[in-house]
């Protein structure tokens, strides 16, 4: 396999270019499957309050033979922390449970509009890496009104957006937004959560052209638009195969073709409607 290279985030710190997503991956068998994915080569772990597991990946990491310093932890902070105190107090419980001095990116999951709170609880992130138990801060699910009410109240920008992106919601005008102003771009369900992407013609034919899997090569399309792709897999063999999307690349036709399978979001999850706590 290819080592996963990193890209630069707006405050100088490197991030692998393809990490491992955790949703549902609890008890003792998410243990097992965090403890798989860093053997495989992922350093890049993303979890969250809301996922409830953030003990099991700290205890994958505790017993893993990579140093804590080679891994890249992300955690989210819930709707129900945020505000500026609550942040705090949210991410201090998160360090505790994942066993660890600092997050290496700390996100807020949802915006969560109706609440009013997004800017207060960024000022906790701000605060929170400035007392270093964050080193890189950013949103999850912010549209670009957002991010910019962010900057312009507080003149810090977020180093990383995490949003719904897969061949079939390719949010090509947010890609390019956030790389105006420095965000890097992380996809979630970025396979779709194998739910048909992988028949669809410009990916099975790219797959056949490069001897790679369908995932490959839609995940090799992630990093080719600009964004970091977090695949969740409990499988060690799929594990292995996700990461390994290195030693091709994509005609630009071929990419193309794949973010013209545009139809829209898997489930309506449009961040100034849907909210989670
Ligand atoms: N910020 C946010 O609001 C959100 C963040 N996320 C993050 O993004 C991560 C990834 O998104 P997620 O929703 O989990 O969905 P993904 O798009 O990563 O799909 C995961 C599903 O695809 C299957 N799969 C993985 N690799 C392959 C493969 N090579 N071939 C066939 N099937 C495969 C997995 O099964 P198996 O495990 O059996 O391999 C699983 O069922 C989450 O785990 C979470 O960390 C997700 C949603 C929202
Ligand atoms: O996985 C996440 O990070 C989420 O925010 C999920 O709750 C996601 O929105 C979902 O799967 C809801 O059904």
């Amino acid at each position: 396999m290819t080592a996963i290279p990193t890209l630069e985030l707006n405050d100088g710190r490197p991030i692998p270019e393809i990490g491992l997503g955790t949703y549902a991956m609890t008890g003792p068998e998410g243990v097992e499957s965090v403890a798989a994915g860093i053997e495989s080569g992922y350093r890049l772990l993303d979890t969250a309050v809301n996922y409830e597991n953030e003990r099991e990946v700290g205890q994958a990491i505790a017993e893993s033979p990579v140093d804590r310093a080679d891994l890249f932890v992300t955690s989210k902070i819930p709707g129900r922390h945020h505000g500026f105190d609550e942040a705090i107090a949210s991410t201090e419980e998160s360090l505790a449970r994942l066993g660890l001095d600092y997050l290496d990116l700390h996100l807020i999951h949802w915006p969560n509009p109706s609440v009013g709170k997004y800017v207060d609880t960024w000022r906790g992130l701000i605060e929170l890496r400035d007392r270093g138990l964050v080193k890189s801060i950013g949103v999850s699910n912010f549209t670009a009104e957002m991010l910019t009410e962010l900057i312009e109240k507080t003149g810090v920008t977020p180093a990383v957006n995490q949003v719904e992106l897969h061949p079939y919601f390719p949010q090509t005008a947010l890609v390019e937004f956030h790389r105006s102003i420095g965000v890097q771009t992380e996809s979630w369900s970025p396979l779709y959560r194998d739910g048909g992407l992988f028949a669809e013609d410009p990916i099975t034919e790219a797959a056949r052209a490069h001897g790679v899997e369908p995932a490959q090569v839609v995940l090799r399309w992630h990093t080719q638009i600009g964004s970091i792709p977090i695949p969740k897999s409990a499988n060690p063999e799929r594990q292995r195969q996700n990461a390994d999307i290195f030693g091709f690349d994509l005609t630009p036709a071929e990419v193309a073709a794949i973010s013209g399978l545009e139809r829209g979001r898997m489930k309506d999850r449009d961040p100034l409607s849907h909210e989670e706590m």
